[in-house]
């Protein structure tokens, strides 16, 4: 099995390329179930949940064009994401089943699109991961509210609404962004008008009713926690750009922070992971905003002076993303003083703590709270993590780490980074998958 091996020490300098958005993309190809027309998406990333999105699809019956045959050359690690045409219009299976849906929770986001437009769905339960419990009681809630009969049986969701959805008020306890996500994709098919209340603000939701706008949807308030859509009889084809990933970015630019160097995150929107920014800022990291430059992007810089501690929690946008939590954490490792980091949206998102540990960082975990207090240097040591930011954390504190960091279980970076070895690689970090 492939492992990443990186001998730390070196600065980063040049350019990184940052792709569309997985947590985008991913429920944008659920959208395409939602019409018979085609759906263009410009800048989808080469990333293994893509293909896991793809397969669940295809297997509906969905038509999908423009996807890179595996073990087609591959292009450059600059080269911009593939455009991807997704047609449903032969849709002949609505089951969604486990051996596709327990590999990537996101495949339970089919399940609002298919239940509008086919009135009924039978998608597996896809179970907890390594981060947490992940219920999608929320998801089945929300459908209930719009008037569908769901039942779970044998480890499936079955939905039905023979005489379709309809409109009605939903008010989720908390922030969800999978269940406003598939509400929102089901309500844009539903009779009438769907209130959505404490809605998720984050940019991929927002992304999401873009597009549905694009495919002919009612839809106002995106980007605030009340969101209102009036439903259609049908939406169209449509063509959309991906936004830019926005934990792709924070990553890179936690690289860079570590590692030190200057480094343009090209394609990165300052807008987009402000939060990340304001913590990399007050640790003493440069971050200039280069959205009107010939090449745009956010560029970070730090060189020479040290960091400093700064406590993060972790919340729903416009907080701090618990996607991007871990990351700091490798990051604080090395800074002077303390850093108190507060996981509040996963009950189970530590498990880089021990990992880091082994490296020489000094954390100590006290409920949902870790302590990290900086250490002079890392040391370099086989390591492996469980989930996709818990390992590239592993990567990052591994370019500062004196010596060799051999990080084991690859696959799990294989489902959110591009190219992760290339694009740090062409910056001057000493990394390459064996
Ligand atoms: C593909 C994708 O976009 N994944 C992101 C999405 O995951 P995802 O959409 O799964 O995350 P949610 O926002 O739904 O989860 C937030 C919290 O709500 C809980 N919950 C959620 C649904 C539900 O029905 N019941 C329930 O209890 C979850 O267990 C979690 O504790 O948002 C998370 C929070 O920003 C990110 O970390 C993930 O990277
Ligand atoms: C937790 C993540 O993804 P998923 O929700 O697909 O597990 C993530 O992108 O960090």
């Amino acid at each position: 099995m492939d492992k990443i091996r990186i001998v730390g020490g070196t600065p980063l300098n040049g350019t990184i390329r940052i792709g569309g958005a997985k947590n985008a993309a991913l429920p944008l190809m659920a959208a395409a179930l939602l019409t018979d027309g085609a759906l263009v998406l410009e800048d989808v990333p080469r990333l293994a949940d893509i293909r896991s999105m793809s397969q669940l699809l295809i297997q509906h019956g969905v038509q999908i064009d423009g996807a890179e045959e595996e073990g087609e050359a591959p292009p450059a690690a600059d080269a911009p994401g593939q455009t991807l045409v997704l047609n449903a219009g032969n849709v002949h299976n609505l089951r969604a089943p486990y051996d596709l849906v327990r590999k990537m929770r996101a495949s339970v986001l089919v399940l609002g699109p298919l239940l509008a437009r086919f009135g009924r769905a039978e998608v597996s339960l896809p179970g907890g991961c390594a981060i947490g419990t992940r219920p999608v009681d929320l998801h089945m809630q929300a459908l209930q509210a719009l008037g569908a009969q769901l039942q779970v049986e044998a480890g499936y969701i079955k939905a039905e609404a023979p005489d379709g959805l309809v409109g009605a008020e939903v008010r989720f306890p908390f922030v969800s962004v999978g269940a406003t996500e598939n509400i929102l994709m089901a309500a844009a098919l539903a009779r009438g008008e769907t209130v959505i209340r404490n809605a998720a603000q984050e940019p991929e939701v927002v992304d999401l009713g873009h597009c549905l706008i694009a495919m002919g949807a009612e839809i106002e308030g995106l980007g605030t926690s009340t969101v209102t859509v009036r439903g259609r009889d049908s939406l169209h084809g449509a063509r959309h750009a991906i936004l830019p990933d926005r934990i792709e970015s924070g990553t890179y630019a936690v690289a860079v922070a570590m590692a030190g160097g200057d480094v343009l995150l090209q394609g990165a929107r300052a807008d987009l992971i402000a939060t990340t920014t304001e913590v990399l800022t007050r640790a003493g990291v440069e971050v200039i905003d280069e959205t009107g430059a010939a090449v745009p992007g956010v560029r970070v810089r730090r060189n020479g002076n040290g960091l400093t501690g700064v406590d993060i929690m972790t919340e729903p946008y416009p907080g701090f993303p618990t996607d991007m939590q871990a990351q700091m954490m490798a990051l604080m490792t090395g800074a002077e003083g303390a850093a108190m980091i507060t996981e509040t949206i996963f009950e189970n998102r530590f498990m880089h703590v021990p990992e880091l540990a082994r490296m020489g960082a000094n954390i100590t975990v006290h409920g949902a709270s870790a302590l990290v207090r900086g250490v002079a240097e890392l040391n370099g040591a086989p390591v492996m993590a469980t989930d996709l930011r818990a390992s590239v954390s592993l990567v990052l504190a591994g370019l500062v780490a004196k010596g060799e960091t051999l990080v084991n279980r690859v696959y799990h970076l294989d489902r959110g980074y591009e190219r992760l070895e290339e694009k740090l690689g062409r910056c001057g970090a000493r990394i390459e998958r064996v």
